[in-house]
């Protein structure tokens, strides 16, 4: 198991206390792709932020790899989480003025744990992986929609992570580049076994996971 979440829940404070997340457990199984899906304020992206170590208010136990994160430091976090979880947004947020490949090595270049030469052949071999071998040296905002996203995967790849943490990452994609990155990302799980959790309002991405989660105000549907 790489994930284990138990009896979760989240307040928040603004603008009075409210409950958002009411005793969520989940646990994520390694090579699975997850969706988790809902109304629009159900609790997703709030959920993923806590499992992805962003968010360490909440009441329950977060274990991944079997460490509890309530345990570590906020460094010792920090480290952690840019090991073991890539991320991918709604927006791909790639650096415009830098080449496809720079924005892949970026992760990397900031964990500081691989010389450059080894962090670009791993990146190289992603773009390879992906099909988008030709694409190493162009600006990342030359690129379709499709194209962009799936250099954000091979971002979110490139320290090796086991879980893969993504908040709608089709949300701003046609359909056709939306099937693109749904592809790739069943691919990273399959060939990689990779753990993909995700946030989507897309039923044809989560009635095609492995498992699809339902959340209704906060309660998770199993
Ligand atoms: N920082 C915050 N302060 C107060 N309330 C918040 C905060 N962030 C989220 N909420 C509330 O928590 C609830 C869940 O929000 P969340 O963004 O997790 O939903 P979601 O299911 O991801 O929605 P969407 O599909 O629109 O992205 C909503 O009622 C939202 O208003």
């Amino acid at each position: 198991m790489i994930l284990k979440a138990q009896h979760i829940n989240k307040f928040f404070e603004d603008p009075k206390r409210h409950q958002v997340l009411h005793n969520v457990s989940l646990a994520l199984n390694p090579g699975e792709l997850v969706s988790i899906y809902g109304e629009s304020g159900s609790g997703k992206s709030t959920l993923l932020y806590i499992l992805s170590t962003l968010d360490t208010d909440f009441e329950g136990s977060l274990q991944i790899h079997g460490q509890e994160s309530k345990t570590l430091s906020s460094l010792a976090l920090t480290n952690f989480r840019n090991k073991h979880i890539g991320f991918i947004y709604q927006f791909h947020y790639l650096l415009p003025e830098f080449t496809v490949l720079q924005n892949i090595m970026l992760p990397a270049m900031k964990l500081g744990s691989k010389s450059k030469e080894e962090i670009k052949q791993d990146a190289l071999q992603l773009l390879k992986e992906m099909g988008m071998n030709d694409f190493a040296a162009r600006s990342a905002y030359k690129l379709s929609g499709g194209q962009q996203q799936s250099v954000a995967i091979a971002r979110a790849l490139i320290n090796d992570p086991t879980l893969i943490v993504a908040d709608e990452p089709t949300g701003n994609l046609d359909q056709k580049n939306t099937d693109i990155v749904f592809d790739l990302l069943k691919k990273i799980t399959r060939e990689k076994g990779k753990t993909v959790v995700m946030a989507t309002h897309n039923p044809k991405i989560y009635q095609n996971s492995h498992r699809a989660i339902e959340m209704i105000d906060g309660v998770v549907r199993l």
